[in-house]
């Protein structure tokens, strides 16, 4: 589980560790010098360019371009009025060349030269995208690299230009909210200190962080802090009195804790019967692949409640039709006009109970929801349906606004209706009053037509079994992101990867989780680093405390 914290709480975590005279900013840059150097395979010959901005992320630069010179390397920082003074004195003190950030020609010759650009320039302290002349240097930096193609966006091929790392998130992002105004250097590596920030998960700034390493610098929010005695690690542990995470990522090694595995005393009614009313005459396929990964997921049962019937029950033999007992509904998916109005006296239900009951609202059925819902409805627009939604509730929100901050749109959704929200794309944000935010990514391969259909059975499957409804959706999407993988693959290819997945993840087997993770755009060639656990690390403290001292000693 990867477990992210907004700059309120990390500066919360960090405030009384530095009122006690802990030397945060010597781990951080220590840690980040470290990084740098494993990423460049040494210190010999090479050379570093530090964009280095007005506060404390500038001064994690600062530090850490000392301890790069001490190495040997010959090192620039970029600074602008108000850099951090003792930053900056043991950058000078280490040798390293001081550059104004307004005399761009310069810093564009010896960006030139440089194998490394590490960004400092704002970290959580930004309020906004880049400004001012470091946006201007922002600029002219990817359009060269842009200009030579030194980056291509699907990978790059070793030696191919300087390497960008970011320091704690690439410089401008939202570190709360995952936008992207403004210019942003893109990123190879980012070394986020002490928890990894929400925007480095969410679209679109995740795009900009490259892999994304998390520097233990003690702050007792990470995962490996906490597996070192600051508390167990383990999905019950989210409300167990630490500070709870701004936004969470479920990993395959998490799904034994969730999903929901039969016992002996089980029977098909205690293992969640799944009502679906999808697909229609207009569009069959939504029917089938709803009901299909439904099954797929493990209930005790799925009673299919559209106008296909015996058709489905010809598909899937084991469907069951006729009223009867449901736990979860799933409305939605493949409605035509007279499905539609066939589903309508079931919305009914679920309204006169207050909207209490579990249930997925998909699709065409996404037109009933409404205000004074409770998180037991789980909505599951993409981008297109949440703007339509938007629209139909009086809430201003194109398409395009939805894709430039997916995070707070589904936040919105959720606090005009009261349901859970799952806004879906590459990245699937689920936002549940009362809990955290999830954030699950998948491949493209999944972005066919019916994948959707599958997402919503399964969600149903986890929600009849009676899971929470923003960790059912959490999970479901965690599991139809692994179903997707290794493509290309159509919808019920997706289906049938599901068991697999599964079994696998509840075995424990083949399971890379917390290996740290890369953003579309990055590429793990160019640099061979050692696999590290994204919500921890598992570099031990002692060794960034150790660098941080000889960084000190020998400046
Ligand atoms: N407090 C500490 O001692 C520690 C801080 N750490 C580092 O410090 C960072 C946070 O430091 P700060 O709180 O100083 O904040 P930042 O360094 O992120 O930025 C603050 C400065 O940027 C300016 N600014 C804000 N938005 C801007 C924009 N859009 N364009 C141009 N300038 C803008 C502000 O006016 C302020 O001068 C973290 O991200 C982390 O890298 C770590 O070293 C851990 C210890
Ligand atoms: N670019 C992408 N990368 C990864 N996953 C995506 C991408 N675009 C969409 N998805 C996922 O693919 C699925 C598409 O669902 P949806 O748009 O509802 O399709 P349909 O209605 O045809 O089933 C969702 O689970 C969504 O999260
Ligand atoms: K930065």
């Amino acid at each position: 589980m990867i477990r992210a914290f907004g700059a309120r709480k990390v500066r919360e975590a960090e405030a009384p560790l530095l009122a006690a005279g802990v030397p945060l900013m010597e781990r951080a840059s220590g840690a980040l010098a470290l990084a740098v150097l494993r990423l460049l395979g040494g210190s010999y010959g090479r050379r570093a360019l530090a964009l280095v901005g007005r506060g404390n992320n500038g001064g994690d630069a600062l530090f850490a371009a000392a301890f790069l010179a001490r190495r040997g390397m010959g090192v620039a920082a970029v600074v602008a009025e108000g850099a951090h003074g003792a930053g900056l004195a043991a950058a000078r003190a280490a040798g390293c060349a001081v550059l104004d950030v307004a005399d761009i020609d310069a810093v564009v010759r010896e960006a030139a030269r440089a194998d490394v650009w590490i960004d400092g320039i704002l970290g959580i302290g930004a309020r906004g995208g880049l400004r001012g002349p470091f946006a201007s240097l922002v600029e002219r930096l990817e359009g060269s690299r842009e200009g030579s193609a030194l980056l291509p966006e699907a990978g790059r091929s070793a030696g191919a230009g300087p390497l960008v790392v970011a320091v704690d998130v690439p410089s401008g992002i939202g570190t709360d909210d995952g936008a992207a105004p403004g210019p942003i250097l893109r990123a190879d590596l980012t070394v986020t200190m002490g928890a990894p920030k929400p925007g480095l998960l969410l679209d679109p700034a995740r795009r900009y962080a490259g892999r994304v390493e998390t520097a233990d610098i003690g702050l007792c929010l990470s995962a490996a802090a906490r597996a070192a005695g600051c508390a167990a690690l383990d999905v019950a542990d989210i409300d167990a009195g630490f500070p709870s995470p701004d936004l969470v990522s479920i990993e395959r090694a998490d799904l034994p804790l969730l999903w929901p595995v039969p016992g002996p005393s089980s029977h098909k009614y205690t293992r969640g019967v799944v009502g679906v009313a999808a697909g229609s005459a207009s569009y069959p396929g939504a029917g089938f692949l709803c009901v299909d990964a439904a099954l797929a997921a493990g209930p005790g049962m799925v009673r299919y409640a559209g106008t296909l019937g015996s058709a489905v029950v010809s598909s899937c033999p084991e469907a069951v039709l006729g009223e009867g007992r449901v736990d979860a509904w799933v409305i939605g998916p493949g409605l035509d006009r007279e499905a539609l109005a066939r589903a309508e006296p079931i919305v009914d239900g679920l309204r006169s109970e207050g909207w209490t009951a579990p249930a997925v609202l998909d699709a065409g059925a996404l037109a009933w929801a409404e205000r004074g819902m409770t998180p037991a409805t789980v909505l599951t627009p993409h981008a297109g349906e949440l703007a339509a939604l938007f629209s139909r509730l009086g809430i201003e929100g194109s398409r395009e606004g939805i894709a430039a901050c997916p995070a707070a749109a589904a936040k919105l959704a959720s606090e005009f209706t009261g349901a859970t929200v799952v806004l879906k794309g590459p990245v699937d944000v689920v936002v549940s009053p009362g809990s955290p935010v999830y954030a699950q990514s998948g491949p493209a391969w999944r972005a066919v037509a019916g994948a959707g259909d599958v997402y919503a059975g399964l969600l149903g499957a986890l929600l009849a079994a009676g899971l929470e409804p923003a960790r059912a959706a959490a999970a479901a999407a965690c599991v139809h992101g692994l179903a997707s993988e290794n493509g290309p693959m159509r919808a019920s290819d997706i289906v049938r990867n599901v068991p697999a997945v599964v079994r696998a993840a509840l075995a424990g087997g083949g399971s890379e989780e917390g290996s740290g993770y890369h953003a579309p755009g990055a590429s793990a060639s160019a640099f061979h680093m050692r696999r590290a656990r994204v919500s921890g690390g598992r570099r031990p403290m002692q060794k960034i405390d150790e660098c941080a001292r000889t960084a000190r000693e020998e400046s």
